[in-house]
C-alpha cells in the first residue's frame, strides 16, 4: 500500500503540479498509516522528485519508445529505491512495482516494468558520458541546466556546486523558542533540544514531528527555519512601536516580531490569500500574541489604506522564486524560469508601497527565501537608485550549505 500512496502523490504532482507537502499531509490524514510507513512514503516521494533528472538520465537508455505517465513514474520511483535506499533488496523493488502495474494496467504492462527495471538495475549508466561540467552537475544533482547556468553566473562554479549538493541534503530541523512564554535555557533541560548556530532563538531537534509535542501545543516553540529566524531580529522592532508586516502568512516572522516587542505595540499584518488568514490567527493564539491585526489584502495597494509615513518599521518578506528552499521543497526547481520575471515586478511594487508608508527615520527589512540575486541585491540596488533618501544599513545572504538551513537574503534599509 505504501508504494501505491507514494505513486499516487507523484502522479498528482506530475499532472497537477501539486505541492508535495500538501499531498503528503492529505494522505496521512488516514489514521491507518504507521510512523514507519509515513517515513517511507515521504522519503520515496521527496527522493524521487529531488533526483528526477538523474533518474530520468539513468532510465533513458532502457526505454525504446515514449511511455505513459503512470509507467514512467513507477519506473522512476523504483529506480530511486534501487539507487538511494540500500536496505531494500532489488527483488522486493521489482516485485512491488510489477504488482502495482499488474493491478492497474494488466499483465502486459507488468511484464514491461519487470523487463525495464531488470535492465536498468544491471546496466548502470555512468555520468562520465557528460563532458560539459555544468551539464554533469545539472544531471548529477537534478537541477535544470538553466538554473545551474544562472547560479554559476551569479556565484561562480565552486559555490554553485556546493549549493546544488546542499539542496539534496536533509536540512536541520529547527524550532524557535517563544520568548513570550518561556526561555531557551528552560527548554534546553530536555535533551531533545540542542542550540542552533546562527539565531539566538533557535533550537534544533532530531525526532519526527514536534507539532505533536506539549512544547508546540502549549505555544512554547514554533517551527521555523533558522535562517528565517534572523529576519525579525534584523528589523529589531521595539515595544510600543507601530509595525507593518506586508506578506505575513503563515505568520512565522509576525509572531517573532511580536515576541521581540514583548507583545506591546501594534502589528498590522497582511497576506494576499484569504485562506491563509485563519492559519496566521491560529498561530498568534497558540503563541499568546495579541498585538497582531491580520487581514487578507493585496499589499501592492496598501498605499490606498494608509496615509504616507505611517509605520515605524516595515517587514517585507516578499513572495519570491524560493530557490533557497530547494532542500525542503524540491519541486520548486522545476518551475518555469519565466515566472521569476513576474515576481520581480511584484517585489518592486511591494517595495514602493513600503517606501511610501515608512516614517522618516524608520526602517524596512526586505527579505526573500531565494538566492537569485536579481530578486535580492539587484532589486535593492534599483530601489535605492530610485529613492536617494533610502540608505542600506546591513545586507546578508545565507547560502543553504553554510548552516544546513534555508538560503535567505535580508537587507535592512533606513529612510533618512
Ligand atoms: C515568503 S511568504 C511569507 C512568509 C511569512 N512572512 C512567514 O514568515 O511566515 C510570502 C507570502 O506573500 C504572500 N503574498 C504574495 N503576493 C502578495 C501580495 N501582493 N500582497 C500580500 N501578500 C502577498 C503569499 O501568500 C505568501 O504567504
Amino acid at each position: 500500500m505504501d508504494r501505491q500512496f507514494a505513486l499516487d502523490i507523484l502522479l498528482k504532482y506530475k499532472q497537477e503540479k501539486s505541492y508535495l507537502n500538501l499531498s503528503l499531509h492529505a494522505c496521512f490524514q488516514n489514521q491507518q498509516i504507521s510512523r514507519e510507513q509515513k517515513d517511507f512514503i515521504t522519503r520515496v516521494v521527496y527522493g524521487t522528485v529531488q533526483n528526477m533528472l538523474y533518474l530520468e538520465y539513468l532510465l533513458e537508455p532502457h526505454l525504446k519508445t515514449r511511455v505513459k505517465a503512470y509507467e514512467k513514474m513507477l519506473l522512476l520511483m523504483s529506480l530511486y529505491q534501487h539507487e538511494f535506499m540500500d536496505s531494500i533488496p532489488d527483488y522486493a523493488i521489482v516485485n512491488e512495482a510489477v504488482r502495482l502495474a499488474k493491478k492497474k494496467k494488466g499483465t502486459k504492462t507488468a511484464q514491461f516494468i519487470n523487463a525495464v527495471l531488470n535492465h536498468a538495475f544491471h546496466q548502470h549508466r555512468s555520468l562520465d558520458e557528460l563532458d560539459d561540467e555544468k551539464e554533469r552537475l545539472s544531471i548529477e544533482t537534478s537541477h535544470p541546466l538553466w538554473l545551474v547556468k544562472m547560479l554559476s553566473k551569479q556565484y561562480g562554479e565552486e559555490e554553485t556546486r556546493k549549493i546544488c549538493y546542499a539542496d539534496n541534503e536533509v536540512p536541520y530541523k529547527s524550532a524557535r523558542v517563544n520568548t513570550l512564554k518561556t526561555k531557551k535555557e528552560s527548554l534546553l533541560k530536555d535533551d531533545m533540544w540542542s542550540e542552533g548556530q546562527l539565531s539566538p532563538d533557535c533550537l534544533y531537534y532530531q525526532r519526527g514531528n514536534i507539532a505533536n509535542t506539549k512544547y508546540y501545543q502549549e505555544g512554547l516553540v514554533t517551527i521555523q527555519d533558522e535562517s528565517s529566524q534572523m529576519v525579525a531580529r534584523l528589523l529589531n522592532p521595539q515595544p510600543h512601536e507601530y509595525i507593518l508586516d506586508m506578506c505575513c502568512a503563515p505568520g512565522g516572522k509576525t509572531s517573532h516580531l511580536a515576541a521581540l516587542m514583548k507583545n506591546q505595540g501594534r502589528i498590522d499584518a497582511y497576506d494576499l490569500y484569504e485562506h491563509k488568514i485563519p492559519l496566521v490567527k491560529e498561530q498568534m493564539q497558540r503563541l499568546g500574541v495579541d498585538i497582531v491585526h491580520v487581514q487578507a489584502y493585496d499589499s501592492t495597494h496598501l498605499i490606498e489604506l494608509y496615509p504616507a509615513d505611517t509605520f515605524d518599521r516595515i517587514l517585507l518578506d516578499a513572495p519570491c522564486s524560493g530557490l533557497g528552499v530547494l532542500a525542503r521543497k524540491p519541486e520548486i526547481k522545476y518551475h518555469d524560469s519565466d515566472s521569476m520575471d513576474e515576481i520581480i515586478q511584484i517585489q518592486q511594487k511591494l517595495l514602493e508601497n513600503a517606501y511610501f508608508l515608512l516614517k522618516n527615520g524608520g526602517r524596512i527589512v526586505y527579505s526573500t527565501c531565494t538566492i537569485n540575486k536579481k530578486e535580492n541585491g539587484k532589486q535593492i540596488e534599483t530601489f535605492i537608485k530610485n529613492h536617494s533618501d533610502m540608505k542600506k544599513i546591513e545586507e546578508t545572504t545565507i547560502l543553504p550549505y553554510q548552516y544546513h538551513s534555508d538560503g535567505f537574503y535580508m537587507c535592512l534599509l533606513e529612510k533618512e
